[in-house]
């Protein structure tokens, strides 16, 4: 018999209770699943033959409290693959347990999804960055995890994974090098950046002395999402590719001017939605036919066979 802990709010059964009701409201059994991070909620736009779902009506969801994160669940497809995109994702600021943050991601999981796109605005602490490069993510701190605060923190369900999961090949290698064949194809190559993120708490923006710390311990990046997302994707064996919009410069002088403000994250959203609309549906595309020609002489046999190689 297992102690009795009070409930983590990401439990096998409150998610079954949660994707049994929306596999009741909709068709589509997704394959990919997509998080819109602020600003970038048109990601569901390219998203064809919507069924909107929003939080307030599903069981056990979160609800959005944040400027910028609409609220809902978008199912449909892209590039022909069944997928479900979060247009508005939970944050650690907002007062939810880290636990129930990641909820949806448990409960994509169990209906069926295999590969997750997380995106964020980030502040760029990489001084080589620009307002409006988009960072492919390689690695991450998990700030609130080094001090305890992990989503796989409590009792594990072996149902949907180990105690113990490797995190060193937490972003995808073969998606990785795919967004950067993509973004090449696109002509995206001058602002297409790849680094580490770290995670923070928020809701307030970083000190000069926090900023020169974190650049300085290895992060090109900062923001206050996709890592616990991420870690609880990995726990249940998804694959995920994450991209940071740099929608800010992090301030790293005391004589600069500069101020971090949502206002600005949200705008540089707003510029750069053309590009990172196109990147997802690009990477998971299916790969263009192949033609194989075998020829054997000895036997002047000729056999001609086409495969379609999906990315995902
Ligand atoms: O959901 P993301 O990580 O994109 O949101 C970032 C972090 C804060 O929620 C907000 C700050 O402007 O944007
Ligand atoms: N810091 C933390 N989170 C952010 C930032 C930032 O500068 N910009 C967008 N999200």
């Amino acid at each position: 018999m297992l102690p009795t802990i009070p409930t983590e709010s990401n439990s096998y059964e409150e998610c079954k209770i949660t994707s049994d009701w929306l596999k009741a409201h909709t068709d589509v059994r997704p394959v990919l699943a997509i998080v819109c991070g602020s600003g970038l909620g048109g990601l569901a736009k390219t998203i064809k033959d919507p069924v909107i779902l929003k939080y307030q009506d599903i069981p056990n969801f979160p609800q959005s409290t944040v400027h910028g994160h609409a609220g809902q669940l978008v199912f449909g497809t892209l590039q022909g693959k069944q997928c479900v995109c979060m247009q508005g994702r939970f944050h650690l600021y907002e007062g939810y347990p880290v636990q129930k943050i990641t909820l949806p991601i448990r409960v994509f999981k169990l209906m069926g999804v295999q590969t997750v796109i997380l995106t964020n605005a980030a502040g760029g602490l990489n001084p080589g960055y620009r307002v409006g490069d988009v960072m492919v993510i390689r690695d991450h701190i998990n700030m609130p995890g080094m001090a305890g605060n992990n989503p796989l923190a409590g009792l594990n369900d072996e149902r949907f994974g180990v105690r113990f999961p490797c995190m060193s090949d937490a972003y995808d290698r073969k998606l990785r090098e795919m967004a950067h064949e993509v973004g090449e194809e696109l002509g995206f190559s001058d602002f297409l950046k790849e680094g580490v993120y770290v995670v923070l708490g928020g809701p307030s923006f970083e000190t000069i002395a926090e900023c020169r710390m974190l650049h300085s311990m290895g992060a090109d990046a900062v923001g206050m999402s996709t890592g616990h997302e991420v870690i609880v994707a990995r726990h249940c064996g998804m694959r995920c590719f994450a991209l940071s919009l740099i929608s800010n410069q992090s301030v790293m002088d005391y004589t600069s001017k500069e101020k971090a403000n949502h206002e600005e994250v949200l705008e540089t959203g707003k510029e750069r939605a053309a590009q990172m609309e196109q990147l997802p549906g690009r990477v998971v595309r299916p790969a263009p036919r192949v033609q194989w020609q075998v020829n054997i002489p000895t036997q002047s046999l000729s056999c001609v066979r086409n495969r379609s190689l999906s990315r995902i």
